[in-house]
């Protein structure tokens, strides 16, 4: 819906140069409006677009938690991006990227029918791809993972799922899933707080957004144990991660140790054999699962699943971000950009005679991750201000 165009204040936007200044991020047909509304107690970033076609403003939905609103600099880095830099705030907290046309952007806008956009907080380093384990119920993915965790803990953290079955004996709420009602899981899948929902086994499973980004925050690689619906989505979705199926030896053994686990009933043990048959047929969709993992003997799947991961490998992943002393609590604005770079000048620094106050982030290395946060930002200092004219040129 259209509406006037409202009372609002944006802050200066750089563009390229101090002598080239602009309020907004034109974008195709739309102008993004990027300002700081001010109510009585606080203020915060408010986003407007003018269509240009229809000459009217749409306010969006926004989704993500929002920057600490102080004032910022803004460019837009591709038509899927807008880079803002918070001023006032130390570097960490300072880069955000409001996502205008991203894949979660472009499926939230189908799901609610109207204009979404999503602020995204930059996050130093690039972590490791998410591991996502799908397989058919009492197949042992649960086995595997709980080895896992047990020989890696400070190298591998589990995304805790949602659903609305009931807990089993000795599940612990927030450990082995977030137990939850359905109208409220529901009403949360449809904030788009979730990054993957299923309907599995007569019950609602899902993976939140949070669930996969607090284990990343923690430095530490995701597990997701999903069924293939659930693998399906993620795949779809702009986490990129590493796809296993663990298939039984035989269809008997299955049977043979969904029963002797004792969890469930006559009738869901049945339910849950007609829908290992649906999943195993799907094991191999083309490009959907990256390995196949048979659990036939516990010890060589485990080791199996090992190689797989390279864990041996761990450290060639490390994420190259380099950020002096000091620079992390220095406060930056945007100065310019190249194709590949944005240059971040120090609030304080005098730019021609202090080289050392201008730091670039390269654009190349931003690999995603869950939406609510961009991740893979390497940012380093520009040592000469040659290197950065050289740039803008
Ligand atoms: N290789 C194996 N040989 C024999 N038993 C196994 C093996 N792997 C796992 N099990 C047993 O099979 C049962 C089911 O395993 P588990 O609970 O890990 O399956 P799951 O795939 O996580 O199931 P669900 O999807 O229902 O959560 C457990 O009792 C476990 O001890
Ligand atoms: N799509 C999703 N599937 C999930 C999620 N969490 C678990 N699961 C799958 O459900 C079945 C049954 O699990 P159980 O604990 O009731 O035995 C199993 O295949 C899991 O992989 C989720 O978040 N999303």
């Amino acid at each position: 819906m259209g509406e006037e165009a409202p009372e609002f204040r944006v802050d200066r936007i750089t563009l390229g140069s101090k002598d080239c200044q602009e309020n907004a991020i034109v974008v195709g047909d739309k102008t993004y409006v990027i300002g700081r509304t001010d109510d009585d107690s606080k203020s915060s970033f408010g986003i407007k677009i003018l269509d240009k076609l229809t000459q009217t403003w749409i306010v969006p939905t926004v989704l993500g938690a929002q920057p600490p609103s102080k004032s910022h600099s803004a460019i837009l880095i591709n038509e899927e991006k807008i880079l803002v830099v918070e001023k006032g705030v130390s570097l960490n907290d300072s880069i955000w990227f409001l996502e205008i046309d991203t894949p979660f952007v472009k499926q939230q806008r189908k799901i609610k029918g109207s204009e979404v956009v999503s602020w995204s907080k930059g996050v130093l380093g690039v972590a490791q791809k998410p591991v996502v384990i799908s397989g058919p119920s009492g197949v042992g993915k649960g086995t595997l993972i709980a080895k896992l965790m047990k020989e890696y803990p400070s190298k591998f953290g589990f995304s805790v799922s949602h659903t609305t079955r009931s807990p089993r004996v000795k599940e612990i709420d927030g450990v082995h899933y977030h137990f939850a009602g359905r109208s409220k899981m529901e009403q949360d899948i449809s904030e788009g707080e979730f990054l993957e929902f299923a309907h599995v086994h007569g019950n609602l499973y899902g993976t939140s957004i949070e669930a996969v980004e607090s284990v990343t925050d923690e430095g530490k690689r995701c597990i997701l144990d999903i069924d293939v619906q659930g693998a399906r989505s993620v795949r779809a979705s702009s986490l990129e991660a590493i796809f296993i199926f663990v298939c039984p030896p035989s269809f008997e053994e299955l049977e043979k140790r969904l029963r002797a686990r004792g969890t469930e009933t006559e009738e869901q043990i049945q339910k849950r054999l007609r829908n290992a048959r649906a999943e195993l047929d799907q094991s191999n969709s083309p490009g959907l699962f990256d390995h196949l993992l048979v659990n036939d003997n516990l010890e060589a799947c485990y080791e199996n699943l090992k190689k797989l991961l390279s864990l041996d490998d761990d450290h060639k992943d490390s994420d190259g971000c380099f950020i002096e002393d000091g620079k992390a609590t220095a406060c930056y604005s945007i100065m310019s950009k190249t194709e590949s770079e944005v240059f971040l000048q120090s609030e304080t620094g005098e730019v021609v005679k202090a080289a050392a106050n201008l730091l670039a982030v390269d654009l190349s290395s931003l690999t995603g991750g869950a939406p609510g946060r961009t991740r893979g930002l390497k940012i380093h200092s520009i040592n000469s201000i040659d290197n950065c004219l050289k740039g803008i040129r």
